[in-house]
């Protein structure tokens, strides 16, 4: 069981709040000055990662109370709690066990008395001998011909993972094409069906539960398209396979339980990369890259359990994280990667971040009296400088900033990669120090600006700076280092739920529509017009049957 301590009535909480009073005075310029040991003191280094959260709107005195706070939530025994397999998803009675997938330790963890890394390994190993069979050619089509071609039909934490870490490993990917449909909208796997070839083609149907509206439609349009296109039903296991937990329903579908890679109830979904769900990553880099993910991120995972809180760069993460929702009442949190090859980071850790944390119970089942999860948005720089930047820099709201940079290219071309770090550089430079007025009066002034024309211009060129950031600088992005940040996130997001006392692993909030579009969908069979829900709805459903 999780504890459920309500943070703001803890010691620490009482104490930050009136040390916040003194440092939303300070400037994080000041607190350079203060403290020529500062960024020594507030920054970490994991294996090829380093974590510069010295550019943050905080003091000694500010992390000790944090720590503090983390420790009064009994931040500790939750971890212990988790890594051993406890239910600790308690609304779903399931464990969360994504760190068994990537176990490369291979130390027991028992759930109802049961080592579930017998069954984790098999998987593996399952999947490590399917994808060397595709790769290598070895495994034919139906009339003979190797696969050239990969479609995974899945959506959420069945499709965004395997997408995000696809296209930030594609420096290591082989030859597949490697294709990924989720929407609904038949557009999707219309546009993916035009590229691909039946004969070549292999079908992932990825999905948890196999029962998601979205991902077995899907499904069943390609299958239809692969036997109208001139295969027969036997071809079938030669070119579906499926990702699930959920067997009976892969078989009645038509798939071969032989080409179905299972995962389990205690994978979250959006935590369920690591698990079947990421053989499209091992077929589009190969299985050791594949397992290089799971060591980086098992590193991370030994490095969360087991380092001091002052050290435990998942838990600072979340800490200062805390600090700017509940004391300055931050409510977004962008995330920017430096990065080409990371560019679907931030909207991975939309799903990671908002489906875990978007909640307002809390674990005794009590209305919450504070905020939670942050909004997560963010796009690679330095696309994100010539377009929203604007707002971070001067806009009235604060924005804490993740920026995420390796500092080696896969990519070396001529000066594209100092040009893109020294972005990368300047941009937590500009938003903490600013620029003042003198200093914007200074500049104009050596351009030959008239004493008038600087009255006017002058306010609008000041950026007030103490805008917050982390750093994170990578040696270099590797199927190793992607899987140790992703897992750093994970875990913050996991720090987080435990200090905000909220159940980070069920995803209720997504049933309700799914509910209601079930009970429409009958209702735009024919041209009656429907009465039976509030005005708006009725009028626009109305209005489409006027329309279609
Ligand atoms: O993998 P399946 O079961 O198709 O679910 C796909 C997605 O569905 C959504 O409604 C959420 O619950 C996600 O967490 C999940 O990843």
């Amino acid at each position: 069981m999780l504890p459920t301590i309500n943070f703001t009535e803890t010691n620490a909480y009482k104490y930050l709040a009136d040390h916040f009073i003194s440092i939303n005075e300070k400037s994080l310029k000041d607190l350079f000055n203060e403290d020529p040991a500062r960024f020594e003191k507030f920054s970490l280094i994991f294996e090829d990662i380093l974590l510069d959260f010295s550019k943050n709107r905080m003091d000694d005195t500010t992390l000790a109370l944090l720590l503090q706070l983390a420790k009064e939530c009994k931040l500790d025994q939750a971890i212990k709690a988790m890594f051993s397999g406890e239910r600790i998803n308690q609304t779903e009675g399931r464990p969360v066990l994504h760190i068994a997938l990537r176990n490369q330790s291979n130390k027991e963890i028992l759930v109802d008395g049961k080592n579930v890394m017998e069954d984790v390994n098999k998987v593996l190993a399952k999947m490590e001998k399917f994808s060397k069979a595709i790769i290598s050619g070895e495994w034919k089509g139906y009339s003979g011909k190797n696969i050239t071609d990969v479609v995974n039909i899945g959506i959420g934490g069945s499709d965004l993972g395997p997408v995000m870490v696809t296209e930030a490993l594609k420096a290591y990917k082989n030859h597949l094409n490697m294709h990924f449909v989720s929407n609904i909208d038949g557009t999707h796997i219309v546009e993916t069906l035009k590229q691909v070839n039946p004969e070549t083609t292999l079908f992932l149907i990825a999905s948890k539960t196999f029962t998601t509206q979205e991902t077995m439609t899907n499904a069943n349009s390609a299958r239809a398209w692969f036997l109208q296109s001139g295969a027969a039903e036997k071809d079938i296991e030669k070119h579906f396979a499926a990702l699930s937990t959920n067997e009976k329903d892969v078989k009645a579908f038509g798939i071969d339980t032989e080409n179905m890679f299972e995962f389990w109830d205690w994978v979250g979904g959006r935590y369920s990369l690591w698990s079947a769900i990421g053989l499209p990553i091992a077929l589009s880099i190969g299985f050791d890259h594949f397992k290089e993910l799971l060591a980086g991120a098992h590193a991370t995972d030994q490095h969360f359990e087991n380092t001091p809180f002052d050290k435990n760069i998942p838990v600072i993460l979340a800490l200062v994280g805390v600090w700017y929702i509940n004391f300055f009442e931050a409510e977004t949190q962008a995330i920017l990667p430096y990065d080409q090859y990371l560019h679907r980071f931030a909207a991975y850790f939309q799903q990671g971040d908002m489906e875990s944390n978007g909640k307002h119970v809390d674990r005794n089942g009590k209305e919450v009296t504070y905020e939670t999860g942050p909004i997560i948005w963010g796009e690679p720089g330095t696309n994100g400088q010539h377009a929203f930047y604007q707002l971070i820099h001067q806009g009235t709201r604060l924005i804490p900033c993740d920026f995420i940079a390796p500092a080696q290219s896969l990519n070396p071309l001529g000066q594209h990669h100092p040009i893109l770090l020294s972005n990368f550089f300047a941009q937590t430079e500009a938003l903490m120090n600013g620029k003042t007025e003198e200093q914007v009066i200074e500049e104009l002034k050596k351009e030959g600006k008239s004493e008038e024309e600087i009255r006017k211009i002058a306010p609008f060129k000041v950026f007030e700076g103490n805008r917050p950031t982390n750093s994170i600088l990578l040696k270099r992005v590797t199927p190793h280092s992607l899987g140790s940040l992703i897992a750093m996130y994970e875990h913050k997001i996991f720090v987080q739920g435990i200090i905000w006392n909220i159940f980070s692993f069920d995803q209720w909030g997504v049933e309700l529509g799914k509910q209601l579009a079930k009970s429409i969908l009958p209702q735009l069979k024919d041209d009656q017009p429907v009465s039976s829900h509030d005005a708006s709805t009725n009028g626009l459903i109305n209005q489409y049957k006027t329309w279609r």
